[in-house]
């Protein structure tokens, strides 16, 4: 087994658009490594050039320069094992409405040439929660069915490496719990190696133990959640006051301001002063507090200093 499960380097892409049109350069030269086993967020505003990294790595859009190695196989030496190691739920629901989720699943499974006597139909359409419409055609199941067909698909070969491309993007809240439960369950258990992207940037920070943020095609940030997280020292005491303050608390590098709900909010950096600072201005000034509560950066503040600065 390698020890990253990706290997990107110099990658670059470079669509040509119609005769007038300029070209578009999606990635400007990537580096990126994804350790085996780890569940792994690729951000980025509209645009940025995830699904095109997404693709290339699955084998379905052509790199314009740069390598991939996928499961230590580089793709252009060895495209059949490197497409082998690696399941793509797609964004898309693009489904052939006359197959049923069992059948959709055996012609996967022929395509990637699992054996009759490999294959676990019947354990993927159980996971999804599909067996009981294991013979309905594709055209009668719900949106969230069809999600979860895709995600069966994405299995059928066993790859080590699944990546899902906007999973929750629309889906109700018990769909997006159902699909979590068994990402997690896929990395916890077979050490599957997940590579997602997402534009819920609180279920990124929830989910993923590390995450590349992309912007215009250029790597800005790739990071464990939590370092990335601590670059953002910027934090807010909310004070609820017993009674509105006549002067406001002031101290060296605090900001204070009062918020419509009556609340004071004292911003600072932790790298700067301390809660404790914070708190004995607020005693000095006489406010007797009523209730307080903390608010720090979330990644969401990283996402948008890091792509508004570039
Ligand atoms: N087939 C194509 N032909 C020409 N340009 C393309 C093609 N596919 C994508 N692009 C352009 O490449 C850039 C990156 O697109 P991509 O779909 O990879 O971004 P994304 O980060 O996935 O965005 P979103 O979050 O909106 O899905 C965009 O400017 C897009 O317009």
């Amino acid at each position: 087994m390698t020890q990253n499960a990706i290997e990107i380097q110099g990658l670059q892409k470079t669509y040509q658009s119609g005769r007038n049109a300029p070209e578009k350069n999606a990635l400007k030269g990537i580096d990126l490594d994804v350790l085996a086993g780890s569940i792994f967020g690729l951000l980025g505003p509209n645009g940025a050039g995830k699904s095109t990294m997404i693709n290339i790595m699955a084998g379905l859009v052509r790199k314009s320069r740069g390598s991939v190695r996928i499961w230590g196989f580089d793709q252009d030496e060895n495209p059949r094992q490197s497409r082998a190691a690696i399941g793509v739920m797609p964004q898309e629901l693009n489904l052939d409405p006359f197959f049923t989720p069992r059948g959709a699943l055996e012609v996967q499974a022929g395509l990637y040439g699992v054996p009759k006597s490999q294959r676990n139909s019947d354990e993927i359409l159980d996971m999804v929660g599909l067996t009981d419409k294991a013979e309905a055609y594709a055209r009668t199941l719900s949106g969230g069915m069809r999600r979860r067909l895709l995600l069966g698909k994405a299995l059928v070969h066993a790859p080590q490496i699944l990546v899902l491309d906007e999973p929750t993007a629309g889906v109700d809240i018990e769909l997006r719990q159902m699909l979590w439960a068994n990402i997690r369950k896929l990395n916890a258990e077979r050490g599957m190696t997940i590579i997602l992207t997402t534009h819920y940037l609180e279920e990124a920070e929830e989910m993923c133990d590390e995450i590349a943020i992309i912007n215009q095609g250029s790597l800005v940030a790739r990071d464990s959640t939590a370092n990335l997280l601590r670059q953002m020292d910027a934090k807010c005491l909310v004070i609820y006051p017993m009674e509105p303050p006549k002067t406001l608390p002031s101290a060296k590098n605090i900001h204070v301001t009062r918020r419509n709900d009556g609340a004071l909010a004292i911003a600072y950096h932790a790298n700067e002063t301390t809660a404790e600072n914070a708190l004995s201005a607020v005693r000095d000034a006489g406010i007797a507090i009523r209730d307080v509560k903390t608010e720090q950066a979330d990644l969401e503040d990283v996402f948008l200093k890091l792509t508004r600065s570039a």
